[in-house]
């Protein structure tokens, strides 16, 4: 299938008109649902991976209730018959602002194991860009060969070899990536209560290591062969995985790439300023989906701090979002772009690529008609004034 420029226009149609014939949706249509037959679906270590985050899960469960506390005005004699979502960002001129988050463990959420490869098909089915992991159980020029026409963006998680991190970011630019994102927030995992009374984390780790097994630098720190002995390639892995960077990095960070450099995992005014002063090309207002620190604000609370800081700098933005309605009011806060991290995790758990492009498409189709419904035609038109706090 082609990438299609308004992926998410006339899905509702199309859904009607199915229903028309008798054809009840087989794919949820609420978010409740999805999750429910998500459930269902992935295994439960999977399951309890994904699903879950930091501590309690406070943060993560207020990521999403923190949209409950802004509305959206509704406007008359607009007349917003069409609407336009597109967005420029970094030179692209993408559909509509929704982005996929890099998530580590697609590979095992597709049925066959290869899940990093369907999501990359409903990338280029959709429009809607993948910032695919370097955690993936496919490398990375395997996932973009998939992307078709859409774009994709390289996420890294900066090793404490520089000479792998350098690898990584050359692979990602032969490979056609449009963009290199670096997660700031994980250089170590949280404190997960879910996977640590599975203890299943090492187990989904071996799942996940494409990349590094796939790359010269990451082989030569290896005793023997991976295909030999994975063991004590997942124990490199762990010995290497994560760099603690500081402001002293950054320079050497933005050095790293002539793509757009974006980093993520930036809540606070001051990080954003100096990032920006460091060279980068775009800040990500996310608090890793509440998976790393429980205890913390909701990231939607301080994104118009951030965008603030941000002076104009495209500002990305997840955690939370789980609706149209969502992506509505986090660009009426200023995000340049939304992304999902679990949503399509979940769709692509259920079913496959298809399961994917179904809730990226019901995603988009709920906020263009809430734009039409509420007379915002354009993003443009979506600022703070549309929103009132209310609680
Ligand atoms: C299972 C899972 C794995 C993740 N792996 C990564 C990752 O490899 N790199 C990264 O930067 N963020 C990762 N994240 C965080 C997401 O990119 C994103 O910040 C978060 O999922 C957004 O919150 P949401 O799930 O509430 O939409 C992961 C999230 C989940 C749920
Ligand atoms: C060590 C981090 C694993 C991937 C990740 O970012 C996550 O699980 O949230």
């Amino acid at each position: 299938m082609n990438a299609s420029p308004r992926p998410f226009k006339d899905y509702q149609d199309e859904i009607y008109l199915n229903g028309l014939g008798g054809v009840v949706p087989a794919l949820p249509m609420t978010y409740a649902e999805l999750e429910a037959r998500a459930q269902a679906a992935l295994p439960p270590s999977v399951l309890s991976y994904v699903a879950g985050g930091a501590g309690d899960e406070r943060t993560q469960n207020a990521n999403v209730t923190a949209f409950e506390r802004w509305g959206l005005i509704p406007r008359m004699f607009v007349g917003a018959a069409e609407r336009d979502l597109s967005v420029e960002l970094f030179g692209m001129t993408l559909p509509s602002p929704l982005f996929m988050a890099p998530i580590g463990v697609l590979g095992l959420c597709g049925q066959d194991g290869h899940g990093d490869l369907a999501t990359a098909r409903a990338a280029a089915r959709t429009g809607v860009p993948m910032i695919a992991s370097t955690l993936s159980a496919d490398p990375m020029e395997s996932v973009a060969a998939e992307f078709g026409d859409t774009p994709g963006f390289f996420q890294l998680y900066t090793p404490t070899d520089r000479a792998l991190a350098e690898s990584l970011v050359r692979r990602a630019e032969k490979s056609g990536f449009k963009a290199i994102v670096v997660t700031m927030d994980t250089w170590i995992t949280g404190w997960r209560p879910r996977d640590l009374s599975t203890s299943n984390f090492p187990q989904l780790r071996g799942h996940c290591l494409a990349n590094y097994i796939s790359d010269p630098v990451f082989r030569a720190h290896l005793p023997a062969d991976p295909e030999q002995d994975m063991r004590s390639a997942v124990l490199t892995w762990v010995r290497l995985f994560g760099n603690p960077l500081t402001w002293d990095d950054l320079p050497w960070l933005r050095s790293l790439t002539t793509l757009p450099l974006i980093v993520k995992g930036l809540c606070h005014p001051e990080d954003v300023r100096r990032a920006r002063d460091g060279g980068v090309d775009g800040v990500y207002c996310s608090n890793h989906g509440g998976r790393q620190a429980n205890g913390g604000l909701p990231a939607l609370d301080m994104l118009p701090e951030v965008v603030e800081a941000a002076d104009g700098l495209p500002v990305l933005f997840d955690s939370g979002v789980r609706s149209g309605a969502d992506i509505v009011k986090a660009i009426a806060l200023g995000a340049s772009a939304v992304g999902v991290g679990r949503p399509y995790a979940y769709g692509l758990g259920i079913g496959g690529a298809d399961g994917v492009t179904h809730v990226l498409r019901s995603l988009l189709a709920e906020a263009d008609l809430l734009m039409a419904v509420d007379g915002y035609p354009t993003l443009a038109d979506l600022t703070p004034e549309a929103l009132r706090r209310v609680l």
